[in-house]
């Protein structure tokens, strides 16, 4: 997968280096393109932002630098087709369903927006020659859209064939689609047997894997119940066993 970020802070990204993402990159399973904005501005100040039309607080930044970086980056024709992430609080919720469409996607490009936002008529530019999807990370505001970036390229990152070691944990994942649908993930345990006093529950113990994964099912719809009853509500009954509906 190919990934270009285009941002005014570039340094925010230095994490994609880290850990298994970092990893993915040296070992070309991940191609990371980071792109600063203003390499499309001429002004002896590297100008990117102006004051909102129709009045208002903050700064909106300008659609030329944006229209202008897009053009470069998307003429490499040999790419194919990418699709335009853009992070905004405004947008459509990401969800780990989001995630795996996207983690089979070629070509994603992030557009990081700062100030107010980006001019409106970037993205529908944009959209006359790839698709376009406006994402919200969650009902609460930044104060740009480089982390937002960070968390949906981890979230995405992390499902490609090849950049986790055990493929088996993500199947095991809240929300990961099949058995986890809709699901949190229930407590995990690891030594010592007991800590400060604190058992690890003997079922973990027993060796018994049908129990532990009936045990462990029973906890994920417990602790799914209480701390997001608005999954429980989506949950599709059929998904659910007799067993299911008694916890
Ligand atoms: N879910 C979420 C996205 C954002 C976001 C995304 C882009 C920009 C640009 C300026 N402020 C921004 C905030 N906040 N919260």
């Amino acid at each position: 997968m190919r990934i270009d970020i285009i941002t005014i802070f570039p340094d925010y990204f230095t994490p994609l280096d880290l850990s298994l993402i970092g990893k993915a990159r040296r070992s070309g399973l991940i191609d990371v393109r980071l792109h600063d904005l203003r390499r499309w501005t001429y002004d002896r100040h590297h100008t990117v932002d102006d004051t909102p039309y129709g009045g208002g607080p903050g700064m909106v930044m300008k659609p030329e630098p944006w229209g202008e970086a897009l053009d470069e980056i998307t003429a490499d024709a040999d790419a194919g087709t990418p699709r335009l992430i853009l992070p905004t609080p405004s947008g459509l919720p990401f969800t780990q369903q989001d995630a795996v469409r996207l983690a089979k996607e070629p070509w994603l490009i992030f557009a990081c927006g700062r100030y107010e936002g980006i001019d409106a008529r970037v993205a529908v530019d944009a959209a006359q020659r790839m698709p376009v999807e406006e994402l919200s990370i969650g009902d609460y505001v930044l104060n740009g859209g480089e982390v937002a970036t960070l968390v949906i390229v981890e979230a995405i990152s992390r499902l490609l064939p090849g950049v986790l070691g055990n493929v088996e944990s993500i199947t095991q994942d809240s929300f990961a689609p099949g058995t986890m649908d809709n699901l949190v993930e229930g407590p995990v345990y690891t030594k010592p047997p007991v800590w400060r006093g604190h058992e690890v529950p003997p079922i973990l113990l027993s060796g018994h894997h049908a129990a532990i994964d009936r045990w462990r099912r029973d906890e994920a719809l417990r602790k799914t119940a209480r701390n997001r009853p608005d999954l429980i509500r989506r949950l599709d009954p059929e998904s659910l066993d007799k067993r299911d509906r008694e916890v």
